[in-house]
């Protein structure tokens, strides 16, 4: 008989996503402002120092762009499908096989043990005596594991159970599961089923000696599941090995590898350049693309003429409104006066969003005994989402109007090395994580400016893999760039509505040098600049590098250094008015 391992194996991964994946609301509601997100390589030591969760989404560099510039989904998530005898080894191939992929942006191993069905009290009573047959194929609700799936391998959330194998019983919580790129499935009848089966682009099956699966078992279920050795036996020799038998090794059949459950480097190594080599062929150059759809630069018709095309929604031009605009472009403005005059804007602007909400008729009694018809409104499904950190700033406005609502955060940042957006984090409230809710919801998306327009298509994408309805999408900015990729993101959502206060004309493309760690825009300044204007210009600049590239690390990439980054400036703008509000 082969000798066991008792090495548990050095496992790579991090879940970035935890948090956004519990269930609790008040971790929503205060989304935590990330300053400086980890480097690739510290991120690359903590992936090596924790161990993975099933049916968590691991991300290790975020995600890229998952559609095209018309908004829609490019390619459905890759998912393996592995089967096997109970202990013979489909999470260690799982978790292998997510080790050897490395940075890929994206993963969840999503197991078949938390689709067992709910059981009845007689049905408890036989689990617990160990005579209920969890090995038979209608012990798992494949339907529902199928369509949990097959909604994660389409983009979309997923609700799935819960299961307690020391309870034997489905728990009455649902666990949250969004934007894996990759799904790993795995389970004893994971090749049953052929809806299950025609969702797979890989199917594996792990073949072990029995008795190598029974030891196994036994030390497994003793020491994590809470059983007796003799109860395990009894099981195993009742209803494991039979079905073992007649169900699970005979769907081997369906397999496109076999992987042996000892000593399989060398199988999983071919797996991995499989699915790597699949992975490439799904990336594309997004942000690029969107540039070449509609030439950023300088634009070619009237404002008029584009605000009307575009349908956003502009505040009046008044003479109020453009006075705290001039104090919000002014780069002299001190910090306290752009928070003011930030949160009187936000104000404004989110109270003209609020023409996008259903106000229905309400009658009500006046003080003086006579009744009045006016509106109401139900805020129950009515949210915001930020994104992280830009939109902060439009917060207290939303609060302000909307005091008890609930508000989600996204992080997005832009991948230094192919200039795309990546998401980071996703933190979004209950109404938008339930699928039955999220249909009703009304989101207000906060960010500061839309000017590429990259990081809009993303929160737009996000909220639409809800099930959120594009026309209840509001999305709202303190400045929009009418020469960036707002027609792009017009056209790919029509629906969608725009509100701001400010159109600026140009969207302006500047180089960022980076030397080492030291970063500088190569704009060329006026040689009158007083020494102050000067100091606050550095500022500036710091900023908006921040803006351009996130708070994430800058690589050290020579081409880089000698050539400068590519990024691009709203002209007149507000420079970056995430970090002149909070730093
Ligand atoms: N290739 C392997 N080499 C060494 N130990 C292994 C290997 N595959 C599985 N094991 C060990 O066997 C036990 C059961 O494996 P596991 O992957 O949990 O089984 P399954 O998911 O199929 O029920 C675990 O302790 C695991 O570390
Ligand atoms: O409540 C339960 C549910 C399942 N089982 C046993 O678990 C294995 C499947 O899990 P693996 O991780 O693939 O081994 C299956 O053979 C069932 O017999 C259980 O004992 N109690």
């Amino acid at each position: 008989m082969p000798q066991t391992s008792s090495v548990s194996p050095n496992i790579p991964t991090i879940n970035l996503n935890h948090d956004a994946n519990t269930d609790n609301a008040d971790a929503l509601e205060v989304p935590t402002r990330p300053r400086l997100v980890r480097t690739t390589s510290s991120l690359a030591k903590s992936l090596l120092d924790i161990e993975p969760l099933k049916n968590t989404v691991l991300k290790s560099h975020g995600r890229p762009p998952w559609y095209d510039e018309d908004g829609k989904q490019l390619s459905d998530a890759f998912v393996i499908g592995i089967a096997g005898g109970s202990a013979s080894g489909k999470t260690f191939v799982a978790r292998q096989i997510l080790k050897s992929l490395g940075s890929i942006p994206s993963v969840v191993i999503l197991s078949q043990d938390s689709f067992y069905k709910e059981h009845s009290e007689e049905e408890l009573e036989l689990a617990f005596a160990n005579e209920y047959d969890f090995d038979h194929p209608d012990a798992i609700d494949m339907p529902m594991f199928a369509s949990c799936l097959s909604d994660l391998k389409r983009g979309r959330q997923t609700n799935i159970p819960v299961y307690s194998f020391q309870e034997h019983q489905r728990l009455p919580e649902k666990k949250y599961l969004y934007g894996a790129s990759v799904i790993i499935t795995e389970g004893i009848l994971a090749l049953h089923d052929p809806k299950l089966r025609s969702l797979y682009d890989l199917k594996i099956f792990v073949k072990c000696d029995s008795d190598l699966m029974l030891a196994r078992r036994i030390a497994r279920d003793v020491k994590e599941r809470g059983r007796s050795v003799e109860g395990v036996l009894s099981q195993y020799l009742r209803f494991v090995k039979p079905s073992y038998d007649d169900f699970v090794l005979p769907t081997s059949r369906y397999a496109d590898i076999i992987v042996p459950g000892l000593e399989n480097t060398v199988a999983i190594d071919l797996i991995t350049t499989h699915v790597r080599r699949q992975l490439d062929e799904r990336s594309r150059a997004f942000r690029e693309n969107i540039a070449r759809l509609v030439p950023f630069g300088r634009p070619s018709t009237p404002p008029g003429d584009s605000i009307a095309a575009l349908q956003l929604r502009v505040l009046d031009q008044t003479p109020q409104l453009q006075g705290i605009y001039t104090i919000l472009r002014d780069l002299t403005t001190s910090k306290a006066d752009f928070i003011f005059f930030a949160d009187r804007l936000s104000t404004l602007l989110i109270e003209k969003a609020m023409e996008f909400l259903p106000f229905c008729p309400k009658t009500v009694e006046t003080p003086v005994g006579v009744t009045a018809v006016g509106k109401s409104l139900d805020t129950t499904n009515i949210c915001g989402v930020t994104i992280l950190r830009s939109g902060g700033p439009l917060e207290q406005g939303l609060r302000r109007v909307i005091s008890d609502i609930r508000i989600g955060s996204l992080l997005v940042q832009t991948d230094l090395k192919t200039g795309e957006p990546l998401l980071l984090q996703v933190m979004l409230p209950e109404c938008i994580r339930q699928r039955d809710r999220a249909k009703d919801a009304y989101v207000f998306v906060l960010d500061a400016q839309i000017g590429t327009a990259a990081t809009a298509f993303m929160a737009i994408r996000v909220l639409l893999d809800h099930g959120v309805q594009q026309s209840r999408i509001i999305f709202v900015a303190f400045v929009v760039a009418l020469a960036g990729g707002l027609s792009a993101l017009r056209r790919a959502f029509p629906e969608m509505h725009i509100v701001t206060g400010a159109v600026d004309g140009v969207l302006a493309e500047r180089r960022l040098r980076i030397g080492g760690r030291k970063v500088e825009l190569a704009k060329s300044r006026s040689p009158s600049l007083s020494p102050t204007i000067e100091k606050k210009l550095d500022v500036v600049e710091r900023d908006m590098v921040a803006l351009s590239i996130g708070s994430a690390e800058m690589d050290e990439d020579e081409n880089v250094a000698a050539e400068g980054r590519k990024i691009w400036v709203i002209e007149p703008g507000l420079g970056q008015i995430g970090d002149r509000y909070y730093l």
